[in-house]
């Protein structure tokens, strides 16, 4: 995994060691204040250009065109809130998806299979243990978001994402976010109305390519803006939880990736 990862920064091949906890500690409580922490530098120059190249021709050819209008639940109606109010205004989405079943061996699926990153991972999210998704497709995704496409305003269902920038666009596509707009016991649509009609101050984040992402996106609001350029950005997702074996719904995968297999 040397060639892959930067192990004398991060050395996340020694887990248990005074450097890897010292690490630990330090995402943990970044994660604690800011709600996600950034690794930069995380995977090599040389990986990355290897993971983009492989993957471009099949952005290109084989990729699901991954378009739709949604609100920022990505539900049809909310329980008590009358359709027209606007927590509930939609924005569209696009990017192109490949699926983990379409990489072969590449980087990103090396890493995503490599013990010590679920433990470093697990260990930072205060779990015993993290495991991947038995799911074929959804183990592992990129998304490439062209000239004027975006990832809209939305909470996530997981817990928590962790994202391996690949390409960065000239401009645009950056990740911006709204830290814990809602609650558990508080779901603030007031909050989220003026968070979408723009009388809220969220916060932009610049990463550059081979910086990971770990990101809890239950109850913060975050979107994609829209990519400028010629330049694509492309995005590894990377999908662990705490029990094994977790497969998405044949719907689920038909909503995310147009086929079920
Ligand atoms: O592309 C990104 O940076 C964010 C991805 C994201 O928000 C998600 O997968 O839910
Ligand atoms: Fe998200």
């Amino acid at each position: 995994m040397r060639d892959v990862i930067d192990l004398n920064r991060y050395p996340l091949d020694q887990p248990g060691s005074p450097a890897w906890l010292t690490l630990v500690e330090a995402c943990k409580s970044k994660l604690a204040e800011d709600g996600l922490f950034n690794l930069p530098g995380f995977v090599r120059q040389a990986a990355l250009r290897e993971a983009v190249t492989a993957f471009k021709p099949i952005l290109a050819k084989n990729a699901f065109l991954h378009r739709r209008r949604h609100n920022i639940y990505f539900k049809r109606s909310v329980d008590g809130l009358p359709d027209t109010h606007p927590a509930l205004q939609t924005f569209e989405t696009s990017n192109k998806t490949i699926c983990a079943d379409q990489m072969d061996q590449a980087v990103v699926i090396r890493l995503y299979e490599w013990p010590p990153f679920a433990r470093f991972l697990a260990a930072v999210m205060g779990k015993t243990e993290l495991f991947a998704m038995a799911d074929p497709l959804a183990r592992v995704n990129v998304m490439s978001y062209s000239e004027g496409e975006a990832l809209n305003w939305h909470f996530d269902r997981s817990e928590f994402t962790t994202t391996l920038l690949l390409q960065a666009p000239e401009a645009g596509g950056d990740f911006e976010y709204d830290k814990d707009l809602r609650s558990d016991s508080d779901p603030n649509y007031e909050g989220v109305a003026d968070l979408l009609q723009g009388r809220r101050s969220p916060t932009l984040m610049r990463v550059t390519p081979g910086t990971l992402n770990i990101f809890k996106g239950k109850n913060t609001a975050h979107r994609v803006t829209p990519v400028k350029g010629a330049s694509d950005r492309i995005i590894a997702v990377f999908s662990y939880y705490d029990r094994p074996g977790v497969q998405f719904s044949a719907d689920e995968r038909i909503g995310f990736y147009g086929r079920a297999s």
